[in-house]
């Protein structure tokens, strides 16, 4: 079973990851995240950091998704582990319509169709949201990416919240204002009742 995190910069996200360790060791979940589970994570965070074309920054994401599940995901599902990824498909589909607006007429379209009949659908994805003032609040003194400005990441979390609300058996809404041990508890508590289901 695929569980992934979604959310914008500053949301909770690898916090919840780190914590999970524990919460779930003894489902021995597979953790990983995107980008960065391969080398091309490199080359991606380079690219983001150089500002470079948004379209060979999107490919280059993708290129890093390709990786990520040949070495990584399909194996670990293979063997009938859990895996958590700390971002997945959904941040290509909420962030680059952003970044190639204007670009091209239809990205998010361009995107889910450069994803068709070979990506894994996650079986739940847990979307944090937050104001985006708390957001950069909380990232304000290790800001990294240009992603991380008010304006990209309130267009970024529309985009969320509609991804969401078209594939709502999959998407579970995150408070993420709340305490992190609540949150903790409650994703817990969901993950062990999918993995449930799923046997
Ligand atoms: N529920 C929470 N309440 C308050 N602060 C939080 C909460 N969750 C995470 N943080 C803090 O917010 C910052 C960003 O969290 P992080 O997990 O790195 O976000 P993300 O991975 O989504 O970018 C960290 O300093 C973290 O300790
Ligand atoms: C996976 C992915 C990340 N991103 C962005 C989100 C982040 O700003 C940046 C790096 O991701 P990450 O290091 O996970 O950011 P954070 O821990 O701050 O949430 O890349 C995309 O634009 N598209 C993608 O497909």
């Amino acid at each position: 079973m695929l569980i992934t995190l979604e959310g914008i910069d500053g949301s909770g996200k690898s916090t919840l990851h780190a914590a999970l360790h524990e919460a779930l060791a003894d489902l021995d979940p597979v953790f990983t995240r995107e980008p960065g589970a391969t080398w091309i994570g490199d080359a991606v965070r380079r690219a983001v950091a150089e500002r470079m074309d948004p379209i060979a920054e999107a490919l280059l994401f993708v290129a890093d998704h390709a990786a990520h599940i040949d070495t990584v995901i399909r194996p670990a599902l293979g063997e009938g582990r859990i895996v958590i990824s700390d971002r997945y498909s959904d941040s290509r589909f909420a962030y680059q319509p952003v970044v190639l607006a204007g670009l091209l007429p239809d990205p998010l379209g361009w995107l889910r169709q450069m994803h068709d009949g070979w990506s894994i659908r996650p079986g739940r994805t847990f979307l944090f949201v937050l104001p985006v003032e708390e957001a950069l609040r909380r990232i304000a003194a290790k800001k990294q990416e240009y992603f991380e400005e008010a304006t990209i990441l309130e267009a970024v979390q529309k985009n969320y919240l509609d991804l969401a609300a078209a594939d709502p058996s999959r998407f579970v809404l995150v408070d993420a204002l709340l305490e992190k041990e609540e949150i903790f508890g409650f994703v817990a508590d969901e993950i062990r009742r999918c993995a449930r289901s799923s046997r």
